[in-house]
């Protein structure tokens, strides 16, 4: 069977470029922290090593059995975290849609008060014993992956007088080596607070801030357990998700 070209598939087959046009600006002046942490000088390109790209691994064997159970993965007797459970789940894929395989996704977040379990957090919500906020999950051969936790509560920081966080999860994804790691947050679909975020508004194409937005995934809802939010990752092409750690003109 012929492969079906998806529209961005060119007909030969071949690369997809990033989307670079819709990478934020490294510098956003409403997002404080921007104007310190943005180059001044024009990137350089430093030479990888080939394991450094194309190793090391990730295998089933590096993951614990809890990893990807946020809800019980860091209480002392394995009882639950507190807050609304959700099953997150999605797909990451290529710019033509196709599954990556093995892909390591890290994930990191605030507890349902908005607390993260951080030596520097600062927000006076209250820890919750039994949350630690980190997981990891490796996707499978059809680029699938899933984990449960809690819905992370919103919460103020230090950028502007009233500035607040959107509920998010942060996810690093890791591909074959450490070389390729993408970086990005997701969002919940219904979150008044999205629109508000001077991170979120760095993005300027509308289209880039919704592929962040996770919907609600009624179809995966377990009854009388958890809901359910589905975020796919695209890695490049038309439709990719947005990284944080992209840098304009590399
Ligand atoms: O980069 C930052 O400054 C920053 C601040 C608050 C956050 O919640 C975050 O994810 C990043």
């Amino acid at each position: 069977m012929p492969d079906t070209p998806t529209p961005e598939k060119p007909a030969l087959g071949g690369y997809a470029a990033r989307l670079r046009e819709n990478h934020p600006v490294a510098l956003h002046p409403p997002y404080r922290t921007s104007v310190k942490r943005s180059p001044t000088y024009a990137p350089i390109s430093f030479p990888t090593t080939p394991s450094e790209e194309f190793g090391p691994t990730f295998g089933h064997t590096d993951l614990g059995p809890m990893d990807h159970d946020l809800l019980h993965n860091f209480g002392p007797k394995g009882e639950s975290a507190i807050g609304p459970r959700i099953i997150v789940h999605g797909r990451v894929q290529d710019q033509f849609g196709g599954p990556v395989d093995g892909a390591l996704l890290e994930i990191w977040q605030a507890n349902a008060g908005g607390r993260y379990r951080h030596v520097r957090e600062g927000y006076i919500a209250p820890l919750d014993p039994n949350f630690g906020g980190c997981g990891r999950v490796l996707t499978g051969p059809d680029g699938r992956y899933e984990f449960r936790t809690v819905m992370p509560g919103p919460y103020p920081w230090p950028n502007g007088p009233n500035d607040w966080r959107p509920a998010h999860i942060h996810f690093s994804v890791f591909g074959a080596g450490f070389a390729q790691r993408l970086i990005t947050q997701m969002y919940f679909e219904g979150d008044p607070l999205i629109p508000l975020c001077p991170i979120v508004r760095t993005i300027h194409d509308a289209g880039a801030v919704k592929r962040l937005i996770a919907p609600l995934d009624m179809a995966r809802t377990v009854p009388m357990d958890a809901r359910a939010y589905r975020f796919d990752i695209t890695l490049r092409g038309r439709r990719q998700t947005m990284f944080e750690n992209r840098i304009e003109g590399l």
